[in-house]
C-alpha cells in the first residue's frame, strides 16, 4: 500500500483524494488551507498547559466529555486490555476551554470544519452513483451545526521506561465518526494497516493534513470506504524521551441523522462509547 500526498491546489485534487481514501481508508493533503502558523502555535501553547498543574482544574465531566482526560482514565483500545501511553484534552465550542488557550484553538476548530465541509463534499461528488443514493442526507449536510464534532488535544508524553509492558501511545484502532482530519504532529509514530496487515508510516511532514475514515462513514457507505485501522506507535533511541502532541478533529454527524438501515449517528456513537467503557 502507497499513501501518496496530495496537492489540495491540483486540479485532479478532489478525485485522487476520494481514490486515496476508497483504497486506504487514508488521504493526505498537502497545500491546504490550514493555517501551519497556527498549528504549530496550538502545540506549543498546549504542551505548556499539559507540563502544568492547571490541566488538573479541568478534570472531564462523565456526563459531557469535555475537558482533560488524565493518563489513568486513558482509553483502551476496542480489544485490547493495557491502556494507551496518552492523556487528552477534549475540546468542544460550548465546553470548558482554558481561557488563554480559546482563541487559537476555536479559531482551528472552525477552519478545520469548514474545510471538513468541503472534504465532505468531494466524498460525496466522487461516491458512484449506487453508494450515494444511500446517503440519508448530503454528507457535508450530516455535520452541519453538529454539537458533536470533537477536537481531541493529545499529549503523548516522553517515555520513562516504567510504562505498562505491551503499552503503546494509541494501540491499533479504528476511528467512531463520519471522517477525521489531523495535521501531522509535531513527532512521527503514526501508522496505518495495510490489506496485507504490513504496517506503513503515514507521511507526516509538518504541514501535511491527513484525513482519515471512520466506521460511520464506513457504515453510510456500505463499506466502500473502509475504516481502516491505525496506531500510534513509541519513539526508541535518542527519540524515547521526546512528547508528542497531536490535534485530531472527530466530525460527528448530528444525532439524529441516518447512516443507514441498522444506525443513526446517535445510536451507533453509544454503541461505540459503552464497548470502549467510557461511558
Ligand atoms: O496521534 C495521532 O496521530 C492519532 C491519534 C488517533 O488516531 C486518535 O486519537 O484516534
Ligand atoms: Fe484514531
Amino acid at each position: 500500500m502507497i499513501l501518496e500526498t496530495i496537492d489540495y491546489k491540483a486540479p485532479d485534487s478532489a478525485a485522487k483524494f476520494v481514490q486515496s481514501l476508497k483504497d486506504t481508508g487514508f488521504g493526505v493533503l498537502a497545500n491546504h488551507p490550514i493555517d501551519k502558523a497556527l498549528v504549530e502555535k496550538i502545540y506549543t501553547e498546549w504542551q505548556a498547559f499539559f507540563n502544568s498543574e492547571d490541566k488538573h482544574d479541568f478534570l472531564f465531566k462523565p456526563e459531557t466529555q469535555d475537558g482533560f482526560f488524565p493518563a489513568e482514565v486513558s482509553e483502551t483500545a476496542k480489544g485490547h486490555t493495557v491502556k494507551d501511553i496518552k492523556e487528552y484534552y477534549h475540546v468542544y465550542p460550548w465546553g470548558r476551554i482554558p481561557e488563554s488557550l480559546k482563541e487559537n484553538i476555536l479559531a482551528y476548530y472552525q477552519a478545520a470544519n469548514e474545510l471538513a465541509e468541503e472534504l465532505l463534499q468531494w466524498i460525496e461528488a466522487h461516491s458512484p452513483e449506487d453508494v450515494a443514493v444511500n446517503y440519508s442526507i448530503a454528507l457535508p449536510k450530516m455535520i452541519e451545526g453538529s454539537h458533536k464534532t470533537l477536537l481531541r488535544i493529545l499529549h503523548y508524553p516522553g517515555m520513562t521506561g516504567d510504562e505498562e509492558v505491551g503499552a503503546i501511545r494509541a494501540a491499533a484502532h479504528e476511528d467512531i465518526n463520519l471522517i477525521t482530519l489531523l495535521p501531522a504532529a509535531n513527532e512521527p509514530g503514526l501508522q496505518v494497516k495495510g490489506q496485507d496487515g504490513e504496517w506503513i508510516d503515514v507521511p507526516c511532514d509538518f504541514g501535511n493534513l491527513i484525513i482519515n475514515i471512520g466506521d460511520m462513514l464506513q457504515e453510510a457507505s456500505g463499506g466502500y470506504f473502509p475504516s481502516t485501522t491505525h496506531r500510534v506507535i513509541n519513539p526508541v533511541g535518542t527519540d524515547m524521551s521526546k512528547p508528542r502532541v497531536s490535534l485530531p478533529l472527530f466530525l460527528h454527524p448530528n444525532p439524529e441523522v441516518v447512516l443507514s438501515s441498522r444506525y443513526t449517528a446517535d445510536s451507533y456513537l453509544m454503541e461505540r462509547l459503552r464497548e470502549l467503557g467510557v461511558i
